[in-house]
């Protein structure tokens, strides 16, 4: 399959923050190119853009073998069409993102000043299993062992998709493979510590309640329902329930709280909150409240592209307009 074209500015949507800002950590930039190879929907893809178009190629799929549908689930389509679907979902293309960015502008400085060179960040549409145990790995972690962590998960209880240039690639695993009591020892043996037993208490638990259609279930509640629910699973704190809400159950307004949103928070638009130890509950949902208020239904996004910008890998050097790695931080 060669590349195949979907239109798309290149102000609309900006690869590099959005594939490498912290959403989803199965995506590498190949190296001395402009190519990025990542995995998702069971589907190995390249992608790579250029001024008027996201261009993408599928390396494999289990798509094509299983005959599974996008959410229209309609026979007719090809697999050419399915792909294209689900790249679009995945990036929300239908997503008029220069009008958010205007509005978000006229409302806050920050925001207008952050958005200049982080223009185009979109927030993932994600797959909420992978989503739900990327981000119990992400405690207190770096996005590099987090995305070690993520690729042993799939080497371990994934499926094969394909083999390509010499590496086998494997879909990222279902709640049934993560779920069995072993799984936990295993998990540790592998070197993923206490979040072993968070990883397959959690994954039991999803079992219990109905597996993967009690995600769909959380996409049909209120924001505030679904993070409640999503509490209740072993190790998921508001933090990470935040994150999935917002990456990958559709709540917009969910918007994650750690250290690094505290600080912006408290040094930016509340200044009792500064010289705090810790963030609790009620600053937690005061934070949270400030920016729904400022930002509106779609919040969450919005702090996507401060939380980008506030990366220090994407922090660009004085005297330097490239971006380069500074000191790596932590998740949460
Ligand atoms: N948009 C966000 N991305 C994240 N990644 C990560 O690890 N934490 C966050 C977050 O709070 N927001």
């Amino acid at each position: 399959m060669g590349w195949n074209k979907l239109k798309c500015k290149s102000k609309e949507l900006q690869l590099i923050g959005t594939l490498n800002g912290g959403q989803s950590f199965r995506w590498k930039l190949e190296e001395g190119t402009n190519e990025w190879l990542g995995i998702f929907s069971e589907t190995v893809w390249k992608l790579r853009q250029n001024n008027e178009a996201l261009e993408y190629k599928v390396i494999g799929s289990l798509l094509e073998s299983k005959g599974k549908g996008t959410k229209s689930n309609k026979k007719t389509e090809t697999d050419n069409e399915l792909f294209k679907k689900r790249l679009e979902e995945y990036f929300r293309l239908d997503v008029n993102l220069g009008d958010y960015y205007k509005e978000w502008s006229e409302k806050d400085e920050l925001f207008k000043s952050a958005g200049k060179q982080f223009y185009g960040i979109r927030m993932l549409c994600q797959e909420p299993v992978e989503n739900l145990f990327s981000f119990i790995c992400s405690q207190n972690n770096h996005i590099s062992r987090i995305s070690s962590m993520v690729e042993k998960l799939c080497t371990h209880y994934g499926e094969e998709i394909c083999s390509h240039e010499d590496v086998t690639y494997y879909s990222f695993p279902t709640v049934d493979k993560l779920s069995p009591p072993e799984v936990e020892a295993e998990l540790r043996e592998l070197g993923f510590g206490y979040r072993a037993k968070f990883i397959q208490k959690s994954a039991a638990q999803i079992q219990e309640w109905g597996g993967e259609e009690w995600f769909r279930s959380l996409q049909d509640m209120k924001y505030k329902e679904a993070k409640t629910e999503l509490m209740k699973l072993h190790g998921i704190g508001p933090k990470v329930a935040d994150c999935i809400c917002l990456m990958s159950l559709n709540h917009l307004e969910a918007l994650p709280v750690d250290t690094h949103v505290y600080q912006i928070a408290a040094q930016n638009y509340l200044p009792h909150l500064r010289g705090k130890k810790s963030v609790t509950d009620k600053m937690y949902t005061e934070i949270g409240d400030h920016f729904r208020q400022l930002y509106g239904p779609m919040a969450g996004w919005a702090h996507t592209v401060l939380f980008c910008a506030d990366l220090k890998k994407f922090q660009v050097q004085e005297s330097s307009d490239k971006v380069v790695p500074k000191k790596r931080r932590k998740c949460t």
